[in-house]
């Protein structure tokens, strides 16, 4: 197995291969705070103590505003292009459930180039519980896969999960910032070994490693 210590490559246009891309300034600003306010609604949902004539009414202006939008859909395999600091462009599904700019389903995961590697700070709320005040280890298993996928695509090696070990370290909290870290650690022909961290507080709650098999280049 080599380090990679290759430069971060150009990763080939989605649109040659007919996939749909939406540039990120394009996403209309009312639609990522849409997003924010959808991600509220689903808390508020998940822990209301309402009684039943809030709840209609307030059923009843969710399927307004569903009703509202939903004339027109993008597709779902539809892509997200973000310019890099040094020009060159990435790429991410629109609706990826782990961190979709514009999925509310997912968590308001931003991942950002740092060292030599990935990046976050995410605090999560009870949408995403396991045990009682935890983070569920599903949802700790996804985001270490997001990150750990996104520093290979980010070294300029894109491609899919093959393997995904993780370990949880120490219970990882809801309503606190985590940080969340991950980088390539070799290459090895098509394979991309990269390994991650959830951290609280400096504390090491999950670790990941993963094996990533970039896509086939020779078609
Ligand atoms: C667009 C922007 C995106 C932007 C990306 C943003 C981040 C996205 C993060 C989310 C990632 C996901 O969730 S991806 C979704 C979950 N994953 C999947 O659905 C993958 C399903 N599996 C597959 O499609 C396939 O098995 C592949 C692609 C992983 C591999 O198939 P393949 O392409 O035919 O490659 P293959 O020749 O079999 O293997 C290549 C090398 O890898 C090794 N290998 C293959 N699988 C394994 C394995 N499980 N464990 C050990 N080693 C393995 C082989 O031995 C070989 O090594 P050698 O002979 O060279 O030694």
């Amino acid at each position: 197995m080599t380090v990679h210590d290759q430069p971060v490559a150009e990763t080939p246009d989605p649109r040659e291969f007919g996939l749909s891309v939406l540039p990120e300034h394009e996403i209309p600003s009312e639609l990522t705070a849409l997003v924010a306010d959808v991600r509220a609604l689903v808390d508020a949902v998940a822990h209301t103590e309402a009684g039943p004539e809030d709840l209609a009414e307030a059923r009843a202006s969710v399927a307004a505003a569903t009703e509202r939008i939903s004339g027109t859909r993008r597709e779902t395999g539809a892509l997200m292009e973000q310019t890099r600091p040094d020009g060159t462009a990435e790429y991410g599904t629109l609706t990826n459930v782990v961190s979709g700019v514009t999925n509310p389903a997912s968590p308001p995961l931003q991942l950002e180039r740092s060292g030599d590697g990935l990046r976050a700070e995410i605090t999560l709320n009870g949408v995403y519980q396991g045990p009682p005040g935890l983070v569920h280890g599903g949802w700790i298993a996804a985001i270490l896969d997001q990150a750990l996928g996104g520093a290979a695509s980010a070294a300029g090696m894109p491609g899919m999960t093959a393997n995904l070990d993780v370990n949880y370290r120490s219970p990882t909290p809801l309503h606190a910032p985590l940080e969340v870290t991950a980088r390539v650690t070799g290459t090895e022909r098509r394979k991309v070994f990269v390994s991650g961290e959830v951290r609280h507080n400096g504390t090491v709650t999950a670790e990941g490693t993963a094996l990533m098999v970039r896509f086939d280049a020779s078609g």
